[in-house]
């Protein structure tokens, strides 16, 4: 039997008060939400109408929504557990992962329903979308937390997904996860792998598997000590960066270096993307990471049986072969996943590179971006640059600690331009209870709280403007821990996080403030083009 013990969450009435007039400044929250946070009778979350027209109709403005069936119905059904944190409330728990069952409300009886909890209709899978459906799907999550306000319901095929438009209900959801989180089922993945035998890596793998091979991935790329030494490998990388701006920026007329050009040749991961012209094999390997996420699109809505007739599903698994086929067989998808993360879009344009997701490159090409239309920040950054480093050599992982305005101008990237917008959770080993509700085990929760527009001016004062200097000590009230997570949260976030950070942090500093050249340079180093060591 599921349970809804305090364990789970303790101290429900408590959080619950803190949150409901935090929830009810954010829209339409407030009127679901109790007032007393209190009631005995459970009532059962309506199912997303499936059409504009149904919602219209849900919102009262068109025929009226047949009401769901009658909550006593339910509780005669489902068995009641008392939860002992709650002072003698009960919680009505639900058998089925298919049912949502909220608590009590008065607003919510007194509203009907429906009208309190709507969801938009079946939005695209998150993963699966191709450059196109990408910013679509992102935008309607958008829209769908003006419309239905930090929570609300979705159906997509046999999903059922619960999505977080809040910092507060996402902290409870995270909270709540297990030893071993599930972001998602990502069976499409893991049917490539079957098929050609190989082995899962720390995307696709699940449970105690998956925890032991990040107790391994962790130790080499999370630990502090572990990831400074892959500073030498970045610097070398940087350099190059630098020795390839300066070409680019002689070769334009004016002198001045585009968006466009920065990201296209911003990083790489030693596969040539520095290069003038970059290697067939790399250019095959970016292709199909393209290849990969438009097909998928096909496997996914495609009947199975099409996959003998049409050519969709064998040219997703090429793609995913040809991209296998360019890394490191020892972990695949640890080695994928860091090329891919630096390759990149640019802000103006897709890049000659195209890769379908923005990733470190992209990052720092926004950096450099807002760097260039705001000289405060921009001298800020080099002041800052210009006291911790000595002159006399390049900035080092040593360094980085010591520079908050460098570190703020990522951060502030990443929060108004995530790399992952949107991230999700399965709750498969219990129930879980987020804001109001109770949600019975198998449900999935997504949330969007990495764009400005969803975080609106609650968390973030001006959101869409890009303020570093917000994440400074001692610059307005400090915000949301989970307003901003760009590398998501718990054990199950990034793994690559610290080398991630390590590259934009290096390279943003040597773009900032290129060091002049040693007092140590040997005169045949001075002959070499000055970026190496300075402007
Ligand atoms: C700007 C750079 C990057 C950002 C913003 C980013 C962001 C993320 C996010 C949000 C997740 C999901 C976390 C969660 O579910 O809580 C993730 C997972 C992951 N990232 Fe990154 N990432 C970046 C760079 C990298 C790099 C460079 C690597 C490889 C070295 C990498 C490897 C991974 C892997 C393997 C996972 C799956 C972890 C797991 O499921 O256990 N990431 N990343």
């Amino acid at each position: 039997m599921p349970t809804c013990s305090g364990g789970a969450f303790p101290r429900l009435p408590a959080a619950l008060a803190s949150l409901s007039p935090a929830l009810r400044g954010l829209g339409h929250v407030g009127s679901w939400l109790p007032a007393d946070a209190g009631g005995q009778a459970s009532t059962r979350l309506p199912v997303a109408p499936r059409s504009v027209f149904a919602r219209r109709a849900a919102c009262g403005t068109g025929v009226a929504v047949p009401p769901p069936p009658p909550a006593t119905t339910r509780e005669e059904r489902l068995p009641a557990v008392t939860n002992p944190a709650e002072s003698g409330r009960r919680l009505r728990c639900s058998q089925s992962p298919r049912e949502i069952v909220p608590r009590a409300s008065p607003q919510l009886r007194g509203m009907g329903t429906r009208a309190s909890l709507l969801g938009p209709p079946q939005p695209p899978r998150v993963g699966s979308a191709p450059q196109g459906l990408w910013p679509a799907w992102v935008g309607w999550k958008l829209m769908s937390r003006r419309i239905y306000g930090p929570i609300w319901k979705s159906t997509f095929g046999h999903y059922e997904n619960i999505n977080i438009g809040s910092p507060v209900v996402l902290e409870q959801l995270l909270r709540q996860e297990g030893k071993y989180p599930m972001r998602s089922d990502m069976a499409l993945w893991k049917e490539h792998r079957d098929t050609r035998h190989l082995p899962y890596g720390p995307f696709t793998e699940e449970g105690e598997r998956w925890y032991r091979l990040r107790q391994v991935l962790n130790k080499r790329l999370l630990k502090p000590s572990e990831a400074v030494l892959y500073a030498d490998a970045i610097g070398e990388v940087v350099s190059d960066l630098m020795v390839r701006l300066r070409d680019e920026r002689s070769r334009s007329p004016s002198g001045v270096l585009s968006p466009t050009g920065i990201s296209y040749i911003l990083f790489e991961t030693r596969i040539g993307c520095l290069k003038q012209q970059v290697p067939a094999e790399t250019q095959r390997f970016i292709d199909s990471i393209n290849l990969m996420f438009k097909n998928s699109i096909f496997a996914t809505v495609l009947p199975r049986w099409s996959r003998k007739v049409l050519p969709f599903w064998d040219r997703y698994l090429d793609s995913w072969d040809t991209i296998f086929a360019f890394g490191d067989r020892d972990c695949l998808e640890l080695h994928w996943c860091h090329a891919w993360h630096c390759l990149g879009t640019s802000p103006t344009s897709l890049t000659p590179l195209g890769t379908p997701l923005p990733q470190t490159s992209n990052t720092l090409s926004w950096a450099l971006y807002h760097l260039s239309r705001d000289l405060g920040i921009q001298e800020t950054l080099y002041q800052e640059l210009k006291a911790v480093v000595p002159a006399n050599r390049f900035p080092g992982a040593e360094d980085i600690p010591k520079m908050p305005m460098l570190r703020a101008v990522i951060k502030e990237t990443l929060r108004v331009y995530p790399v992952v917008p949107t991230n999700a959770r399965v709750f498969y080993e219990k129930d879980i209870v987020i804001g109001d509700y109770l949600f019975p085990k198998n449900v999935s929760g997504h949330h969007a709280v990495g764009t400005p527009t969803v975080l609106s001016g609650t968390y973030f004062p001006e959101p869409e403007r890009f303020l570093p200097q917000r994440w400074l000590r001692g610059h307005g009230s400090p915000h949301h821990p989970f307003s901003s997570i760009p590398f998501g949260y718990g054990v199950r976030a990034c793994v690559g996080r610290r080398i991630a950070e390590l590259e934009m942090h290096l390279a943003l500093a040597r773009v900032s403030k290129p060091t002049p050249a040693p007092t140590s340079c040997p005169a045949w180093a001075r002959e070499l083009p000055a970026p190496l060591w300075g402007r």
